[in-house]
């Protein structure tokens, strides 16, 4: 039985409408973190910072009072947002989420709420004006990511200790509020919000407020997409309510980790966020510990798709408004394989199949059309597919091939062997399957 949440989940499943068909269907996100955090770069004073870039203030090297100058040398003069666009359509993103502010409390727009903004840099010119412009002329959606923690603001708390911090807190939230509505009115084709830092006490003992501000935004501007990591019920309980049920439209727990079944995503919408390296957002001067390679990039987006969930890849610009190298490399040599085979990931989810050895299966939404992506082409020269009772294949051909269907052969029931050509392979291979009802009497196996 269900304890009474006056502040919970006020949904039970998914979403059903068309902006959130639309946000399915689209897959893959490119995620970008630029801030004033760019200018150091994970280094300081000729020393290395071992955390992640954005988070450099927080580090015992770096003085606060030095960190909040360095917007006194923000000056992108590079910064081209058709560019950037464009890169991210050439690797196949259809939706990009941008920092207006991270967790030091700098604004990438010229907020009226605030001084620390880009307005008061040498820079001065609105960022995230021509960018969503850029994206939305290049067909890709713009989310906004939020932080709710604002080192910089005096009225911010992490924890509500006196009566002194409740009213500083108060102010923070009409703070948070205004600034929420500038943005909308100020970027109104943006599609939703991506909220960060909400773990802090004063927040998780607020799901009062957490639950009025999703309900406001929503009022402002229907259809907006919002995860589940803004939320907290009346308990204190963050992303699912104390009985357990989902807030917000998608679960958004997934950082720099992805669910491995079916199961663990419980049947909710969910997305993943990724990092090339280990665990840098903002730019890094040097990348140390593994940086993901395009194929391990595109699997991990593909397994997304396979379990109904998005995945959003995060890129660090430099302080003078360019990529690095590494990342532009990244969007041409996955752009490369989503040219070819996107359509095994747009528009694709849980085929409803076993998990096989050799890769994933991805289904075209309400569809027979089953997607299979080989990472892993067996020794044994068959791909071992395992259908429901009573499902045949009906054709199967490999993505780029598709006048030359393949042979499937019957090896037991409901079981199929497709051969796989033993060569190099140097990307993701796929093969298109209409599934079929079995005609009766098809195979003679008990
Ligand atoms: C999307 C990512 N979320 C921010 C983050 C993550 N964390 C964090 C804090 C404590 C434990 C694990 C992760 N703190 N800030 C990162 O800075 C980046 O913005």
């Amino acid at each position: 039985d269900t304890i009474p949440l006056q502040h919970g989940a006020h949904r039970i499943g998914n979403r059903t409408d068309a902006d959130m068909q639309r946000w399915r269907d689209l897959r893959f996100g490119q995620f970008i973190h630029w801030g004033v955090y760019a200018i150091p770069g994970g280094m300081w004073d000729g020393k290395v910072y071992n955390g992640a870039a954005e988070w450099i203030r927080s580090w015992k090297e770096m003085p606060h009072e030095a960190y909040d100058q360095l917007y006194k040398q923000f000056n992108p003069v590079k910064y081209n947002p058709a560019d950037w666009a464009q890169q991210a359509k050439n690797m196949g993103a259809k939706y990009m989420i941008i920092t207006t502010k991270h967790h030091d409390g700098f604004c990438l727009w010229p907020s009226k709420y605030a001084k620390y903004t880009i307005a008061n840099t040498p820079y001065k010119k609105d960022i995230l004006g021509p960018m969503v412009e850029a994206y939305n002329k290049a067909g890709i959606d713009a989310y906004l990511y939020f932080s709710i923690i604002d080192w910089n603001h005096p009225d911010w708390r992490t924890s509500i200790k006196s009566p002194a911090d409740s009213m500083a807190m108060a102010r923070f939230k009409v703070f948070v509020k205004n600034q929420l509505k500038e943005l909308l009115d100020r970027y109104p084709t943006v599609k939703g919000f991506w909220f960060d830092g909400t773990w802090d006490e004063s927040w998780k003992n607020d799901g009062a407020f957490s639950d009025e501000l999703e309900q406001y935004l929503q009022q402002l501007h229907p259809g907006l997409i919002i995860g589940s990591r803004l939320r907290a019920d009346e308990k204190g309980a963050r992303h699912f309510d104390s009985n357990s049920r989902l807030m917000g439209d998608y679960e958004q727990g997934w950082e720099r980790k992805l669910p491995n079944t079916i199961a663990d995503v419980h049947g909710n919408d969910w997305e993943g966020v990724m990092t090339v390296p280990e665990n840098q957002w903002g730019y890094h001067q040097q990348w140390f510990g593994h940086v993901k390679s395009a194929n391990e990039l595109i699997e991990m987006l593909v397994k997304s798709a396979s379990l109904n969930g998005n995945f959003v890849l995060n890129f660090g610009p430099k302080p003078d408004g360019t990529f690095r190298t590494e990342e532009q490399e990244l969007m041409r040599n996955i752009g490369r394989w989503m040219q070819v085979n996107g359509s095994a990931v747009y528009g694709t989810g849980y085929a409803g199949l076993e998990k096989p050895d050799w890769g994933y299966y991805t289904r075209k939404t309400g569809t027979d059309t089953v997607y299979m992506v080989v990472c892993n082409v067996p020794v044994n020269g068959n791909l071992r597919v395992k259908l429901p009772a009573k499902q045949s294949i009906a054709k199967a051909w490999a993505l780029e091939q598709p006048g030359v269907a393949l042979q499937p052969e019957l090896v037991s029931r409901d079981e199929y062997f497709i051969p796989v050509e033993q060569k190099v392979y140097t990307s993701p291979l796929v093969i298109v399957m209409k599934l079929e009802q079995q005609q009766r009497g098809q195979g003679n196996f008990e």
